[in-house]
């Protein structure tokens, strides 16, 4: 089980243009933090850089089990954290229930466990929907419930509630601290205020 995440020294480049430098950041156990930053900062390539998807120019992203054992990086990237970008991931030819459960699925999740998400999330009536008949917030919910159908401690999440309405945002807010309460972390990109107390870190110059 990961317990800590810690980033010494990161830099980040797309193209000719340096992101950011310098960046240190240590995530525990319990942990929620929100990145914060202007339009292109980095906060997506920094969460991309985390989930192993970008190569820093320069420092190091480690992962910790209990203990402070360390993990090794690429079992911790498949096994212990869940990415959900604001693109969402979905299929779009496939219905909300089969693309879930394929996901859940190839995460290391249960039937159990997806129909238990879909329970959580409210997602009985959409689920028999193709995904591209999905609104905007439906579509999200959908991809937000793959955290719930296959449990893992890291989150790195990508503007997650942008598309939500007021009543589904509260809730994500109440399984956001669930996760926290249970020893989950989580890393956020936001331009609002993430709906449970977190660390605030400003990306980009
Ligand atoms: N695939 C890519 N190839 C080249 N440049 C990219 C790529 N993806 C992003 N960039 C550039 O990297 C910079 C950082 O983008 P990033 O998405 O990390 O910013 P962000 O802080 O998440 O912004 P926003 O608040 O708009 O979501 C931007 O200038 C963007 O144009």
């Amino acid at each position: 089980m990961m317990r800590a995440v810690r980033i010494k020294g990161l830099s980040l480049s797309r193209g000719e243009r340096t992101l950011f430098s310098g960046l240190d950041l240590d995530l525990e156990s319990g942990d929620a933090v929100a990145l914060l930053g202007r339009n292109g900062a980095g906060k997506t390539s920094l969460l991309r850089a985390v989930a192993g998807l970008l190569r820093p120019q320069a420092g190091t992203i480690g992962f910790e089990g209990s203990e402070g054992r360390i993990l090794e990086a690429e079992v911790a990237r498949a096994d212990h954290l869940h990415l959900a970008g604001h693109h969402d991931g979905l299929k779009t030819a496939r219905t909300a229930w089969e693309e879930l459960l394929f996901q859940t699925r190839w995460t290391g999740g249960s039937e159990a466990s997806a129909r238990a998400a879909v329970e959580r999330l409210e997602l009985g009536r959409l689920l028999d929907l193709e995904v591209r008949r999905l609104s905007a917030g439906q579509r999200r919910r959908v991809s937000l419930a793959r955290l719930l159908a296959s449990p893992r401690p890291l989150w790195l999440l990508d503007e997650p509630m942008a598309p939500l309405d007021a009543a589904h945002r509260a809730a994500f807010g109440a399984i956001l601290a669930q996760h926290l309460a249970g020893g989950g972390m989580v890393l956020a990109a936001v331009h609002d205020p993430l709906p449970v107390p977190a660390r605030l870190v400003e990306v980009g110059a």
